[in-house]
């Protein structure tokens, strides 16, 4: 069942009506009226009261309390709250403030009120529907009062719906489902499972996920089933092949390289942010880039048989601990894509608990195997995993994302990570083995025993990356690979995250050549074999800012400054634009063909 719901529709569209079959008749609801009722307006009194006619006796109604304090302060054992609905709400409020003729403060003042609701509602552990009006299809409206309550309810409309998991529109009574899953009523579902509420984007989950590690109930067959995983497999050609990659367009390069010359500013000057200004236009090929409007990341979680050798700092059950606290939109990724404009979904891919069902839609086991004496997947597993990754990159590009981020969890991924980037970079074992998530001197030593064994293992494989994923990676990372290469096939621009997510680059360049092109490198992680994946792939970090975390956390700190390298290659003025003077003995307008020192560096193949 869907957890928090926003139906929209227009006037007499049965919206209200809707809503209120969504909530069980015998459930203890918590129905909030939402209008400030005017005694004198006998037509609005009778149409309250004929709202209330339809409500079941054992519901109980709330008159326009503090909706957004009554969500903070909602327990997860309430029975659901139905909101009728936020047009009404929003009115109140506009009224309060007396903005309708009011200043810009006192618009500010209402927006200030509805960021508390949609954070509320972010919060809320009890299950919600919201009613509100969908306005603003038609003609502008003449009047300014008009035209503020259109435009702050389209705003309010939307982030409210980033807030849930279902969002229903209701058309001439009609029923189209906008987002989210089978809690009845919708007629049309979404094509691409990866934008609903099953995709475990967690800017739409909530506090409610569990994660269990203890074993299944008897009557539940333990997850993966067989099943699961004969369906999985069942399409999965081998051996995995990847269609080529193309190269980010030259001519958009070109044209964003002479574009940097006529902006105001000596030749150079922006330093590395005109590269990844020029990347970008060659991703997207056109000139000026457009700054990434959709960035999504992709937190593949696993556990890691590995760990049973005590090479982490931490238990393998906090992979599955940190899968719901990723749903709850509580861990460093989370809050870092929230403050640079990204979304986030989980995937569980080996994690050893029981995880939600959207979230574990792609799992192809429960921990990988121990790669020092065993391989990490079987065969069908690893094509199983790679083909996931790379359907998952497919959703997330025609669901509408213009930029990927890959993250990862799992304890004791670093040991695999290690042992990877040494098989492919043919560094030793000593030289790429870190402190992962902070391990003591001793740890560190049992790590040094692992990754030798298991690279002795590995060295036998390096030929085939495919093996190699078999042999001594993981089906979280092998999903990675697979979601890397994909998305350069997909002509996608990523930007990679820290270690474990670069060892699954340097093997998605294996299997899709090229596909580093599409790859810029958020930061440098503090593990040593991150800087062996830097110089390996020849990217360039753009952040060092000593972390260690993983989740994306580095790449996803790193994506400001694309929109800063989009912003400026689009606003900024011209030397002729603004009049200004070029270099010593150039023509105004004339476009340099020799560039400065540095520059030169923007034909390199990261930027
Ligand atoms: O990606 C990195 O650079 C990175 C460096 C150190 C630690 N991590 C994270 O820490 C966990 C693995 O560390 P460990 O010590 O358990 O191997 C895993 O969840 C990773 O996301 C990640
Ligand atoms: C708490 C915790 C959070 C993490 N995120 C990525 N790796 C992690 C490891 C631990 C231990």
């Amino acid at each position: 069942m869907a957890h928090r719901t926003l139906v929209l529709g227009g006037a007499r569209s049965g919206k209200s009506a809707h809503a209120e079959g969504l909530v069980p008749g015998d459930a203890p609801v918590t129905y909030v009226a939402t209008a400030r009722v005017d005694p004198a307006d006998e037509e609005w009194r009778a149409r309250i009261a004929e709202h209330a006619r339809r409500r079941p006796p054992a519901w109980r109604t709330l008159e326009h309390p503090d909706l957004a304090e009554l969500l903070r302060a909602a327990s997860p054992s309430d029975g659901p709250y139905l909101v009728d609905d936020i047009a009404t709400w929003l009115t109140g409020e506009l009224d309060e403030a007396a903005a309708w003729e009011g200043g810009s403060e006192t618009v500010a003042a209402v927006r200030k009120r509805a960021a508390e609701l949609v954070s509320a509602l972010h919060a809320c552990p009890a299950r919600v529907v919201l009613v509100s009006a969908e306005v603003g299809l038609g003609v502008i409206p003449a009047t300014r009062s008009g035209r503020l309550f259109r435009d702050e309810l389209g705003a309010l409309n939307a982030a409210l719906a980033e807030a849930c998991d279902e969002v229903i529109l209701l058309v001439a009574g009609i029923p189209l489902r906008l987002r989210g899953g089978d809690a009845g009523g919708g007629t049309n579902r979404e094509t691409s499972s990866a934008r609903d509420g099953a995709s475990g984007d967690t800017s739409t989950q909530t506090r409610r996920y569990e994660v269990s590690t203890s074993d299944a109930a008897p009557d539940t067959p333990a997850w993966p089933t067989q099943e699961h995983l004969d369906d999985l497999v069942a399409d999965v050609p081998a051996p995995v092949e990847l269609p080529p990659v193309t190269p980010p367009d030259d001519q958009a390069r070109r044209d964003a390289l002479a574009r940097h010359e006529r902006l105001t500013k000596p030749a150079g000057s922006l330093g590395r942010l005109e590269e990844l200004g020029v990347w970008l236009a060659g991703c997207q090929a056109t000139c000026p880039p457009r700054p990434p409007s959709r960035p999504r990341v992709v937190v593949f979680a696993g556990d890691h048989g590995i760990a049973r050798k005590g090479v982490s700092a931490y238990p393998s059950e906090v992979t599955g601990q940190m899968v719901a606290n990723f749903l709850a939109g509580g861990a460093a990724v989370n809050v870092l894509a929230q403050a640079a404009g990204a979304t986030v979904r989980v995937v569980d891919m080996a994690v050893d608990a029981d995880t939600p069902e959207f979230v574990r839609a792609h799992k192809v086991r429960r921990g990988s195997g121990c790669i020092d004496t065993e391989n990490a997947l079987t065969d069908a597993e690893v094509r199983a995993a790679v083909t996931a990754g790379r359907a998952l990159a497919d959703e997330e590009v025609d669901g509408g994302a213009d930029l990927l981020i890959a993250g990862d969890m799992g304890i004791g991924n670093t040991t695999p990570s290690a042992v990877l980037v040494a098989a492919l970079t043919g560094a030793e074992p000593v030289a790429v083995i870190g402190r992962g998530t902070g391990i003591d001197d001793e740890a560190w030593m049992r790590k040094c025993v692992a990754v030798r064994d298991a690279l002795r293992r590995a060295r036998q494989v390096v030929d085939d990356p495919v093996v190699l994923l078999r042999t001594a990676a993981g089906a979280d990372i092998a999903a990675m690979a697979g979601f890397l290469a994909q998305a350069a096939v997909r002509r996608t621009p990523v930007v990679l995250d820290g270690l474990v997510v670069g060892a699954a680059a340097v093997v998605a360049e294996e299997m899709a050549p090229g596909a580093r092109d599409w790859w810029v490198a958020g930061h440098r992680s503090a593990e040593p074999a991150h800087t062996l994946v830097l110089e390996h792939l020849d990217l360039r970090p753009l952040l060092e800012m000593d972390m260690r975390l993983g989740e994306g956390s580095g790449a996803v700190s790193a994506l400001p400054l694309l929109t800063m390298a989009a912003r400026v290659m689009n606003e900024m003025a011209t030397f002729d634009d603004a009049g200004v003077s070029g270099r010593t003995g150039e023509q105004p307008g004339a476009t340099s063909t020799g560039r400065t020192e540095g520059a030169g560096e923007l034909t390199s193949a990261e930027g």
